[in-house]
């Protein structure tokens, strides 16, 4: 049996959740939502969802400033291309975990693309 596609706010929600789940938990990322932004679940994982269905569906009501957002973050505790990447291998990897298709492929294409373009513009001076 395949696996379903990315098809519904429910399964956002799902990726999201399962995420966050593992980057609280890992040695290199954790720190930087637990103890530097010091991140208020409640509000960021509904802030995600948003982010993501209007990233892959093109509606919903994200409202934000991610580059500010992680500016402010590398203002106070370094990232480094290091951070970025393994931020890249959990996400395709918990994407893969759940989902398979053209949404699927979709996310993890968008992700990277994010991905490079905050790297390119908060660490390249
Ligand atoms: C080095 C990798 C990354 C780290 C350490 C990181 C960390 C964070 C933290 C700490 C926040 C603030 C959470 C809070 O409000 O407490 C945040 C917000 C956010 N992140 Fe990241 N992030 C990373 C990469 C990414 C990537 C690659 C994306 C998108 C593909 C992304 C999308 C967002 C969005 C949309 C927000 C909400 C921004 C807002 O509130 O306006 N992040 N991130």
């Amino acid at each position: 049996m395949g696996k379903n596609d990315i098809l519904s706010r429910a399964n956002i929600e799902l990726l999201v959740n399962t995420f966050y789940d593992k980057v609280k938990q890992d040695a290199t990322l954790g720190y930087l939502f637990n103890d530097v932004a010091k991140t208020n679940w409640q509000v960021h994982l509904p802030k995600m969802y948003d982010f993501w269905e209007v990233v892959l569906f093109a509606k919903g009501s994200f409202k934000g400033n991610p580059m500010m957002v992680h500016r402010q973050l590398h203002e106070k505790s370094a990232l480094s291309e290091a951070h970025f990447d393994h931020w890249l291998v959990i996400f395709k990897e918990t994407v893969d975990e759940l989902f398979e298709g053209e949404n699927a492929e979709n996310i993890k294409y968008s992700a990277t693309n994010i991905a490079g373009n905050l790297m390119y513009k908060l660490l390249s001076v």
